[in-house]
């Protein structure tokens, strides 16, 4: 059976490379708004209803909207891409290599919060740690990350390619989220299983794509005798079994002079790493991914194509 597919906000960053990923399958039809029409409400109520599964690619509140606009329909399916439901509890966290039992959560769900783009890699690197104890209560853990521009969605790509623009931004590299209160840091605590919000500054770069995540360890604060050993082990066996997310060894990492943030573009999987020195006092956790790729578009076709193998 071919399923009907909308995607709400299909004409911007996330949308488009949504598009693309679905482009020459048989087994999906996407219901489709002209572009010129893509914020007309009666069309795109009657589009969301009329799909099996429809994918949220806008701001927050429209998404709050869109999901109003399904209330009176128990048949149609949400994957939403915004910040809105991704620690709301009846819906499903869209990360389905999280956690042993999230594969079927996710196809089971009516409702899927695909999660952000740095939360991915944050909690990609977290969780197992905890899962595993070896994280302990209290920790204060830290999150440093740099994102390509692409991550500001169409408007940030205006100010980073079109230096004409009043609000043109003319830096390679800057900081923000200077006060601390990124939106991403409550799914990143949740989902992170961490019972103190972290400590996170994003950055971007000019580069259209990619990123980096860090989370910096000082091995004496966590679980006594933990070494880079063992938390490469405990992330290897959080990973087994699946090919999305993988966990670079520590002979290839210790090989590596610096790392990528661009490695990944153009691809939906995700790279762990443990660096540090044997013996030493620190570690540095470090996922690369894309994203618009396990970042956000690719996750939501992982999330449908999940949803529709139920
Ligand atoms: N870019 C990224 O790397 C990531 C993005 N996300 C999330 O995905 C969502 C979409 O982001 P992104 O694609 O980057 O954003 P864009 O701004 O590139 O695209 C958003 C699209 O939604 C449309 N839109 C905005 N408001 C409404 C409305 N009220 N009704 C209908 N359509 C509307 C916009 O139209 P118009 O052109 O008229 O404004 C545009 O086409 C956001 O919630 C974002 O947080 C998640 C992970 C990563
Ligand atoms: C570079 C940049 O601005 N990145 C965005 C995060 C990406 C995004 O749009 O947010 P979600 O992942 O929550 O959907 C930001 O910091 O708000």
């Amino acid at each position: 059976m071919t399923a009907k597919i909308f995607i709400d906000g299909e004409h911007g960053t996330t949308g488009l490379q949504i598009r693309t990923r679905m482009a020459g399958r048989r087994d999906v039809e996407l219901l489709s708004i002209p572009e010129a029409e893509r914020r007309n409400q009666a069309m795109r109520e009657d589009m969301l209803n009329s799909a099996d599964v429809a994918i949220l690619c806008l701001p927050d509140d429209a998404s709050r909207e869109a999901v109003q606009m399904v209330s009176g329909n128990n048949k149609v399916r949400i994957i939403d891409t915004s910040t809105a439901f991704r620690i709301a509890p009846d819906w499903a966290y869209g990360f389905a290599e999280m956690d042993k039992a999230q594969t079927e959560k996710i196809r089971s769900s009516r409702f899927v919060a695909n999660p952000g783009c740095y939360p991915t890699g944050a909690i990609g690197l977290i969780r197992p740690l905890r899962a595993a104890d070896i994280l302990p209560d209290g920790y204060p853990v830290t999150i440093n990350a740099i994102s390509g521009y692409t991550g500001g969605g169409k408007q940030m790509i205006a100010q980073m390619e079109d230096q004409s623009r009043p609000d043109a931004i003319s830096a390679n590299n800057f900081l923000y989220g200077l006060p601390l209160k990124h939106k991403h840091v409550p799914e990143m605590k949740t989902h992170g299983l961490l019972d103190r919000a972290p400590l996170f500054s994003p950055s971007v770069g000019r580069f259209a794509q990619g990123m980096i995540v860090q989370v910096p360890l000082f091995l004496d604060d966590l679980k006594e005798g933990t070494t880079i050993e063992t938390i490469h082990a405990a992330l290897v066996a959080h990973y087994a079994g699946q090919n999305i997310v993988s966990v670079v060894s520590l002979e290839e990492s210790a090989k590596l002079a610096r790392i990528d943030a661009e490695e990944l573009v153009g691809q939906d999987t995700m790279k762990l790493f443990v660096f540090g020195t044997q013996g030493g006092p620190h570690v540095n956790l470090v996922a690369v991914l894309d994203n618009l790729g396990k970042g956000a578009s690719g996750a939501a076709v992982q999330n449908m194509d999940l949803m529709l193998s139920a």
